[in-house]
């Protein structure tokens, strides 16, 4: 479901005299139907990067990524739209909104954009949330006052109302109490069980081992070795 080969980035800075830095060479992985891949590394080491180039925000600067079916690196901007909307779910770090759109809507949105019927749509958001234990009386509020895990709860429910067939999960339970903890790690169980092929970066060792197949150090694609 995700296939990574001969993976290379590097960054150009335009306004700092066009400086460049490299920042990873020759990555590969390969991330199944009902998999967890842990992506581990140091601090710097190019976690965040490989994951914004498999989720189509970063270019690849060589080399192929496949993500169900679509070549990421050589897609035309509507193709990943529609592979987001469809098969390519994203849990982000934090939560960006729309203000002022209420958090049940926000949750909704990806089922709305599928053309779930609306009633189906905040019906299962809503499920969703109660299962996250996030207060009714904030369904119909905008997030952007929320607590961090709030916040972060809300971009979870997001992310797990449509059975997506590739997630990618950014840090899934770093604020999270320990219950909140344990419905997220069932949910990732879950989207496993029915065949998800899941990538995240998950600094909670425990969580990490709880729920992932295997781990990728993104250290062994720094350039130096990789060019090796
Ligand atoms: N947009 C960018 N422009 C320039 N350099 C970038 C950009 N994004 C990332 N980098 C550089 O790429 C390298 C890898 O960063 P990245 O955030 O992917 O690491 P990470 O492994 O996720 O780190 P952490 O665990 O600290 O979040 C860093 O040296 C960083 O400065």
């Amino acid at each position: 479901m995700i296939e990574v080969e001969g993976l290379g980035k590097r960054f150009v800075l335009h306004n700092q005299g066009g400086a460049v830095i490299e920042v990873m060479a020759g990555a590969h992985l390969r991330v199944g139907r009902g998999e967890c891949v842990a992506l581990t590394g140091a601090s710097g080491a190019g976690k965040s990067t490989l994951m914004r180039m498999i989720h189509g925000n970063y270019r690849a600067s060589e080399g192929r990524i496949v993500v169900a079916g679509v070549d990421v690196a050589r897609a035309e901007p509507r193709e990943i739209i529609r592979l987001r909307r469809e098969r390519l779910g994203h849990v982000s770090q934090f939560l960006r909104v729309v203000p002022r759109v209420p958090a049940r809507e926000v949750v909704a949105e990806p089922l709305l954009a599928l053309g779930v019927g609306r009633d189906e749509a905040l019906g299962r958001a809503g499920a969703l949330m109660a299962r996250l234990n996030i207060p009714e009386a904030l369904w119909s509020l905008s997030p952007t006052t929320f607590s961090g895990g709030e916040q972060q709860r809300v971009n979870i429910a997001r992310g797990f109302v449509h059975g997506f067939p590739v997630l990618l999960l950014d840090e899934p339970t770093a604020s999270l109490d320990p219950a909140n903890r344990e419905v997220v790690l069932s949910l990732i169980a879950e989207a496993k069980a029915r065949g998800a092929a899941i990538l995240g970066i998950f600094h909670d060792a425990a969580a990490r081992a709880r729920v992932c197949d295997r781990e990728v150090d993104v250290g062994a694609f720094a350039p130096a070795r990789g060019a090796a």
